[in-house]
């Protein structure tokens, strides 16, 4: 994986030399825990370094994240970063998986702003091909790959109880007398995203006062990132359950990153690395 890019001084037409700044960008990822999810960042970190990207991969680390799994990741080249956790409101929230109450803390990510655009991967993806074009997409917007509502982890909600999906809204239309369809709803596994202080004071502030929902933060960020959030192809975030929901839509040879966020896969991924 590249070295981190710094600054680097430019002729001027008088000669003198004035620093520029260059962009800085970078990759980035939330690791929580003592368990394998570590090796599957350590999978991210490979994979990254193997497709020669030209941006470092950063770690957000909760406290919890034991000194040998930092050393771990600072040996495959990584930027370890220790974040405070974030909590939700105090509630009675059924989330869909337990543990999703920890990924609230993916929040703090919105904090690293010596990085102009970052992309957020999740631990338990892998990247095949260079993705690094997508931080030349243009300013000011939220971009992610739509998610599929078919997995039982959707049950608790009306989509999934009429069987509509946004992956083919066709299929099963939208009735009517239920309002307007969701809007798009992306999988908050993998973003693009312009890091912020004013961004990241007000994540923390809105959160105080928005009732915790199933999908915990990745509800949380669809809604507060609704106006400016632009879809990208599905090459760039493969949710493994398209393959067996959504075959149809799949080309898996134009895919670029693989999301083994599907209970099944998760364990397959990790037996890989
Ligand atoms: O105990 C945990 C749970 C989650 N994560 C991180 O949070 C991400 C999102 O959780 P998960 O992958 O379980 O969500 P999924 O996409 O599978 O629903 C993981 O990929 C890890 O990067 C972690 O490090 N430790
Ligand atoms: O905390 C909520 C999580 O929600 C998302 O995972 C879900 C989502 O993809 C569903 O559509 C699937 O059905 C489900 O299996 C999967 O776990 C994000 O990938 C993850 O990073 C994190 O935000």
């Amino acid at each position: 994986m590249a070295p981190e890019l710094v600054p680097t001084a430019a002729k001027s037409v008088t000669g003198f030399t004035k620093p520029v700044t260059i962009p800085k960008r970078a990759y980035v990822t939330f690791l929580a825990g003592n368990g394998d999810y570590v090796k599957g960042v350590i999978g991210l970190a490979k994979g990254l370094r193997k497709v020669m990207t030209a941006y470092p991969l950063v770690v957000a680390v909760l406290p919890d994240v034991p000194e040998e799994h930092r050393e771990m990741l600072e040996a495959q080249g990584c930027i370890v970063r220790e974040i405070e956790p974030v909590n939700p409101p105090e509630n009675q929230t059924q989330f869909a998986m337990a543990y999703y109450v920890i990924n609230y803390s993916k929040l703090r990510i919105w904090e690293f702003v010596e990085y102009s655009k970052m992309i957020y991967l999740d631990g338990d993806i892998q990247v095949y091909e260079n993705i690094d074009h997508l931080f030349d997409l243009p300013d000011g917007h939220f971009y992610a790959v739509m998610d599929c509502f078919c997995e039982r982890t959707w049950s608790h909600t009306p989509q999934y109880k009429i069987g509509y999906c946004q992956q083919c809204p066709e299929k099963v239309h939208w009735p009517k007398e239920m309002g307007q369809p969701p809007s798009l709803y992306f999988n908050a596994g993998m973003f693009l995203f312009e890091p912020s202080i004013d961004t990241y004071h007000d994540l923390l502030k809105t959160l105080k006062v928005t009732p915790p929902t199933p999908f915990a933060e990745q509800d949380f960020l669809n809604m507060y990132f609704k106006d400016i959030y632009k879809p990208i192809p599905f090459v760039y975030n493969l949710v493994l359950a398209m393959l067996w929901r959504h075959p149809e839509n799949v080309e898996l040879h134009k895919v670029k990153v693989v999301h083994y966020c599907a209970a099944v896969s998760n364990a397959m991924h990790i037996l890989i690395y």
